[in-house]
This record gives C-alpha cells, structure tokens and sequence, in this order.
C-alpha cells in the first residue's frame, strides 16, 4: 500500500469552508489505480455539465458533496442550480431546472462508503438510492426528460451497473438495450475494444448484430471516474457506424477529469461529487 502514495491537497469548500482531503486514488474493478498526475487543485466552483457540442439541451444540475467523512460518518450534499429559473408557470413545469429538490433528494440517497474496497477508496453506492422509490423513479424520469425525443434507438449499458439505470430509459424512448459486458462474458460473437489502465489494460465487448450502422446511441453507466469505460463503449459503437449521441452518468468525479478523454462527445451527469 506505501506505493501507492496518496498525495493529499488541503481545499475548501466554498459551501462551507471545511477543508477537504483530496485523493489522486481511485479504484477500478475492484484495483486501487494511482492516476499519473495527483490532484493538488483547490476547487471553490461547482462543476458543470457538458459544455462542448452539445447537440440537445444545456447543463442542467450539479451537486457538491460537501466533505469528506470520517468512517461510519454519513456525508452531506449541497446540490447548486448552475442556471437562474425562468418564471413562468409553464416553463416550470417543463424545465428541470426547477426541480432541483429531485437532484438534492438523488444526491442525498447515495451513500459514500470511506475505504471500499480499498483504504483511500470514497465508494459511490447506488444501491442506497434504488432503496429510495422516489430517488430511483426522479433518476429516471430526469434522463427521460432529455432523452425522449432524441431520436435514439439504443440505450448501451456498461456493466454492471449501467444495467441497472440503462434497461428503464430504454423501454420508456422504444429503443432496445445493449449490454456492454466485461470479457468473456457474452456467449456469442463480439467485438471488443481495449483501454489502458496506468497499470495494464482492460477491455470491454459487445455482440456482433446487436447494433446496426446508422443507429443512434445513448451509452449509459452509473458513474464516470476516469472514462476509460466510457470512451472504449464509444469507439466500439462507433467502429460498427453508430452514432453516438451522448454518454448519460448517475455520478462524475470531476477530479478525474474522465470527461476530457471523451473528446467532443457529451457526457450528462446528475450529481458531481468531489
Ligand atoms: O471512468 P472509469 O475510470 O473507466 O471508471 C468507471 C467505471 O468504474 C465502475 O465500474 P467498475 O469498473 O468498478 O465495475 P463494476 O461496475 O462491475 O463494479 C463504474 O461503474 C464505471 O463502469
Ligand atoms: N469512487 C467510486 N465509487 C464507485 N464506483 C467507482 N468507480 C470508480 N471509482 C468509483
């Protein structure tokens, strides 16, 4: 474990001036990963969602978990609008913006379990919020909201839990559900596409005939850290002609910086949390 330095940066809050302890440490599969260049960056500005080439409607939601827990501590969310309401009533009604107690109520049911499953580790569990019906059904509701009318006809999950959030979007536009799947897992033929790890590689694979050249792809997963997962379910979709809309997350850790190797794809995410 003394390899794996964990570089540590003081920051503050701007909700509440608590100062935070920064990790460069993350964990994928299961795999502590050291990220090449630690985070030492004092954040005092809520992230925003997708900025660049957005082809459908703007960011809508942030939320800031606030600070970091002691063990056995629950962690607490600030959820901030990055976007000033409209006042009409109509408008109210339509625009998500105005219904950001759904965003603090998502925020607040996901548990940050410290040191799992390695010490360092904040682990974002979503199975917190499937336990909330209301939660779950507003996460949903607000990925309906933007993706209903896009013309999308596949709803590409990542394992394990893109199958979660994935399969209830997919039903609700009319577009069928393609698992994305560790390898060897899928019993047919499939193609599969590689990423690195700092240390290693790893992969995932989809069906050959699950999808067809011209279709049009929303990629979806509970949460991006670094998006290596996201960026190889993009090239594989696309080396068969897909194309992909956008990619939709439950959670970013933008500290990651996993938007940046999505290049100029969107990427929508719910809850930011640091
Ligand atoms: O942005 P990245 O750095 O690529 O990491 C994100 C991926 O990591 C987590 O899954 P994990 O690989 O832990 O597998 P699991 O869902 O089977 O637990 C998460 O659900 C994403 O799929
Ligand atoms: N901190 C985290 N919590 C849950 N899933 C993750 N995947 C990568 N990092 C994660």
């Amino acid at each position: 474990m003394e390899s794996l330095t964990q570089k540590v940066a003081l920051k503050f809050s701007k909700a509440n001036f608590v100062p935070e302890k920064v990790t460069n440490r993350y964990f994928h599969r299961g795999n502590l990963v050291k990220l090449k260049s630690p985070t030492t960056t004092t954040i005092t500005t809520i992230t925003t969602t997708p900025t660049r080439n957005t082809p459908v409607s703007p960011p809508i939601f942030v939320s800031k978990r606030a600070a970091v827990p002691r063990a056995g501590e629950e962690t607490e969310l600030k959820t901030t609008r990055i976007r000033d309401p409209v006042s009409s009533a109509d408008m109210a009604s339509k625009d998500p913006i105005l219904k950001d107690d759904r965003i603090a109520r998502i925020s607040s049911s996901i548990r940050v379990i410290p040191d799992f499953p390695k010490p360092g580790i904040m682990f974002q569990d979503i199975t917190t919020l499937l336990l909330d019906t209301k939660a779950f059904k507003d996460t949903i509701d607000l990925f309906l909201e933007r993706y209903k009318d896009k013309n999308i006809s596949v709803v590409a999950g990542i394992e394990a839990r893109g199958f979660i959030f994935g399969p209830p979007i997919a039903l609700a536009i009319g577009a069928k559900f393609v698992p994305m799947r560790k390898p060897k897992k899928l019993p047919g033929e499939v193609i599969s596409e590689e990423y690195s790890l700092e240390y290693g590689t790893d992969k995932i694979e989809m069906h050959v005939g699950a999808v067809q050249a011209g279709e049009r792809a929303l990629v979806v997963d509970d949460l991006i850290a670094t998006g290596g997962t996201l960026a190889a379910a993009i090239r594989l979709l696309e080396r068969v002609g897909v194309e992909v809309v956008e990619c939709a997350c439950l959670i970013e850790l933008p500290e990651l910086k996993g938007r940046d190797r999505l290049g100029d794809k969107p990427l929508f995410v719910l809850v930011s949390s640091t």
